[in-house]
């Protein structure tokens, strides 16, 4: 099975590596290309074994599968670019954040199978939380290949399309947040008095527990908080300042105006 990027950037990348690493496919089954950085396609060949090319006939060639994994300015062009090399039965998977089902099919003018996917860069490491929705064209057998593909990365759900604007909002985007916390937990070691290698690991450990936790447990999450902050103690210290900070107000107007950006993206590249 060959399957064709079009992109090669960081999500491109962590999919090519979730991929590769779980012998999904070989690198040599994997074809890349991007706009014109050569030197990011030389390192994803070192790395990953991948074919590279600028030749989209030799791209396409024989291609079951083909990833778009461009921004969402760069949709029109790119769809543009490879629309004359789209075969009827190519299973077309977009990861492109905001860019409807509808605008990929008024671009490339033909009837394909189209997913539309959002994974996040957890994929890397087969811990991707994606969701996907089709097209009108997509049978079962487009859907088994790609559950099989993307299973590879992690975990899929299938959604309506409308709902894709929140997933990303939510998860697409979501291990950002994580690491934006990470950061703030990173810096405020140094000022405590942790060095930063005791605190790297004293940090992950908490976040892959916590997580465990969370799938592990049926308690939901606050009641798991509950559960950690005795009365008169240090998290009931801690946490009441992230109250006075209004921090979960915060974090869901976060993740709402992520989502409101998928959807005024979707209205930006309508086509
Ligand atoms: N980074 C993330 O966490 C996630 C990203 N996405 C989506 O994945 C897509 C890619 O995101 P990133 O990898 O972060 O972007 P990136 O900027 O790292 O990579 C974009 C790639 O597209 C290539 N490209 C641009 N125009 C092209 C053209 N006309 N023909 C061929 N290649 C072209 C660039 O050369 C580059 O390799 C975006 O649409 C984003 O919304 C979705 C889920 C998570
Ligand atoms: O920030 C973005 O637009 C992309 C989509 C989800 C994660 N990264």
């Amino acid at each position: 099975m060959k399957i064709s990027f079009i992109g090669a950037g960081s999500m491109a990348e962590a999919m090519i590596s979730g991929l590769v690493n779980k012998n999904v496919v070989k690198g040599e089954q994997i074809h890349v290309t991007n706009r014109s950085e050569n030197t990011r396609l030389h390192f994803l060949r070192q790395k990953y074994g991948v074919q590279t090319t600028y030749n989209l006939q030799e791209l396409f060639h024989q291609s079951k599968i083909v990833i778009l994994a461009v921004k969402p300015k760069d949709a029109d062009e790119a769809l543009l670019k490879v629309s004359p090399y789209i075969q009827r039965d190519t299973l077309i998977i977009s990861v492109i954040a905001g860019v409807s089902i509808s605008t990929i099919e008024n671009i490339l003018n033909i009837h394909v199978p189209i997913i539309r996917a959002m994974p996040n860069t957890s994929a890397a490491i087969g811990q991707s939380a994606t969701a996907i929705a089709k097209n009108a064209f997509v049978q079962d057998c487009h859907l088994e290949l790609a559950e099989a593909l993307l299973s590879a990365i992690g975990m899929t759900m299938i959604v309506e399309e409308e709902k894709l604007d929140a997933v990303t909002g939510l998860s697409g985007s979501g291990p950002a947040y994580i690491y934006y916390i990470v950061e703030a937990m990173e810096n405020s070691a140094q000022e405590i008095g942790l060095e930063s290698e005791l605190a790297k690991k004293l940090i992950v450990q908490t976040l892959l527990g916590a997580a465990g936790m969370l799938n592990h447990s049926n308690e939901k999450a606050e009641n798991l908080r509950i559960a950690v902050t005795s009365p008169g103690g240090t998290t009931e210290a801690g946490i009441r300042v992230l109250d006075r900070h209004n921090v979960k107000d915060a974090l869901i107007n976060c993740i709402k105006e992520a989502t409101l950006q998928s959807k005024r993206l979707s209205t930006q590249y309508h086509r």
